[in-house]
């Protein structure tokens, strides 16, 4: 199904999204075509994809690829494999995309992809025919300067690295700028692998500075164990911050003396398995609701609800996975003064960086670590600080997520209006 949505598209986007952009909405008094372009995707692509197991079965995967908004740029975000993956939720995370490209400033629109699978069930001959597969079925639809894939849960180098050589066998010739988040040895940028938690911390320590905190006495936890979660637990470690709980999908450990990160590393690397480490075990539930100074949820989607929001202690949240606070929970940590640093700004190193990848790709011209981490550090720095003006500017603002939103709607809808697709006079505009 390769659908080019119109007015009458369903609408499917999470209720923060929807809070948000309502509330936007009605301060900026948007006009109803304006407000149609935002709560829908662009186009959404949905494939069941047939793969012969290794026992000689044959095995349906469904898959989606949706591009969401394209005014700012070629289409772009993750493929995740889950299987909880569905369309609704890729729409959401499309959907953050091109908010989270306006916000780091980066002239992207945005996309996601996914498949509903299990990973862990496939032997590695499955993972590659699969992730080979999908690129069989989506090579029209993607491409260097149109839609640009990249990992995201439960994908890595190994298989971005099998989506490219893929797409160029489809192709033909050599197209390095088609996929992000490749190994260094085939155009991959350097530091795109910890780039997302890198951003994180940037971020973080912009937001200490702001609200006058010390690093050094700054406890977090952090949720999730996978890629955004441990490479940025190791860096708040190497900044002074006391990281004090972190989890996988199994539980998680805690030590409010702080845990010892690079000794952590080293174990969980040979066994795979947080609690061999040997410190008190916890749930993930006792982890969301631990004393700490930041809570850090950088696993999946809606973790902070209307379930535990109540027992949240933290002093502030830093949403390093894609939506992980529910609307009721958001609205119920401001109302009791903590702040939460939005998922589209928090975790837009990973896209970022990889913006950093397709320009290197596109000069063929490659940059040393040092740079990508320079020029990383400075973009989301000034995108903190855009935030930080909108925040101080505004009597209607709050919070961290509105202006994000605020900053982030201007942009697609400017860029809209350069187009010609929305006409931006005051007279359009619904009251
Ligand atoms: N990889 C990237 O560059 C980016 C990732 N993100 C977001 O960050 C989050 C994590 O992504 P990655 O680290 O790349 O994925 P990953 O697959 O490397 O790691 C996910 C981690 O979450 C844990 N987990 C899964 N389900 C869980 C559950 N129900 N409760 C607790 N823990 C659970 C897993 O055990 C694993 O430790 C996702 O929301 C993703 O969309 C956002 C921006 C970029
Ligand atoms: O690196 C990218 O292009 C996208 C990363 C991503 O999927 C995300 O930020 O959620």
């Amino acid at each position: 199904m390769d659908t080019d949505l119109g007015p009458t598209g369903t609408e499917t986007l999470c209720d923060v999204c929807t809070t948000e952009l309502d509330r936007v909405s009605k301060v900026g008094r948007l006009a109803d075509r304006e407000l149609d372009l935002l709560r829908q995707p662009k186009r959404r692509i949905n494939v069941n994809i047939p793969i012969r197991m290794d026992d000689g079965s044959v095995e349906v995967f469904p898959s989606f690829r949706i591009q969401y908004n394209t005014a700012r740029g070629p289409t772009k975000g993750g493929i995740r494999y889950h299987p909880s993956v569905n369309a609704d939720e890729v729409d959401e995370l499309a959907f953050l995309m091109s908010l989270k490209c306006a916000v780091a400033n980066i002239p992207f629109g945005g996309a996601k992809g996914g498949i509903q699978v299990d990973p862990s069930r496939l032997s590695e001959g499955e993972l590659e025919r699969l992730s080979r597969a999908y690129i069989n079925e989506y090579h029209r639809n993607i491409g260097p300067e149109t839609d640009i894939p990249a990992p995201d849960v439960n994908t890595d180098g190994r298989i971005m690295a099998w989506m490219r050589d893929e797409y160029e066998s489809i192709t033909g010739g050599q197209a390095p700028g088609v996929i992000t988040g490749k190994p260094v040895e085939l155009g991959g940028s350097e530091g795109r692998e910890y780039a997302t938690s890198l951003g994180g911390a940037v971020i973080l320590d912009e937001f200490v500075d702001e609200v006058e905190m010390t690093r050094e006495r700054t406890t977090v936890a952090v949720q999730g164990f996978g890629n955004v979660g441990s490479y940025l637990a190791k860096f708040l470690h190497e900044r002074g911050y006391d990281v004090v709980a972190v989890s996988n999908v199994d539980g998680g450990i805690h030590d409010s003396s702080g845990i010892d990160m690079p000794a952590l590393f080293d174990a969980y690397e040979s066994s795979d398995d947080l609690f061999e480490f040997g410190a008190a075990e916890i749930t993930n539930a006792d982890l969301l609701t631990l004393d700490v100074d930041v809570l850090i949820p950088a696993a999946i989607e809606n973790q902070i609800t209307e379930a535990n929001m109540a027992e949240v202690q933290a002093d502030a949240v830093l949403e390093m996975a894609n939506g992980p606070t529910t609307s009721r929970a958001d609205e119920h940590l401001t109302e009791r003064g903590i702040p939460v640093i939005p998922d589209i700004l928090a975790n837009a190193g990973g896209v970022t960086a990889s913006y950093f990848e397709w320009v290197q790709n596109t000069t063929n011209e490659y940059w040393t670590e040092e740079r990508v981490r320079e020029k990383l550090a400075t973009q989301l720095r000034e995108a903190f600080a855009d935030l930080r003006e909108i925040k101080v500017a505004s009597e209607t603002t709050r919070t961290w997520r509105e202006a994000a939103y605020t900053r982030a709607v201007e942009s697609v809808l400017q860029a809209e209006a350069y187009r010609g697709n929305v006409a931006r006079a005051d007279a359009e505009r619904s009251d």
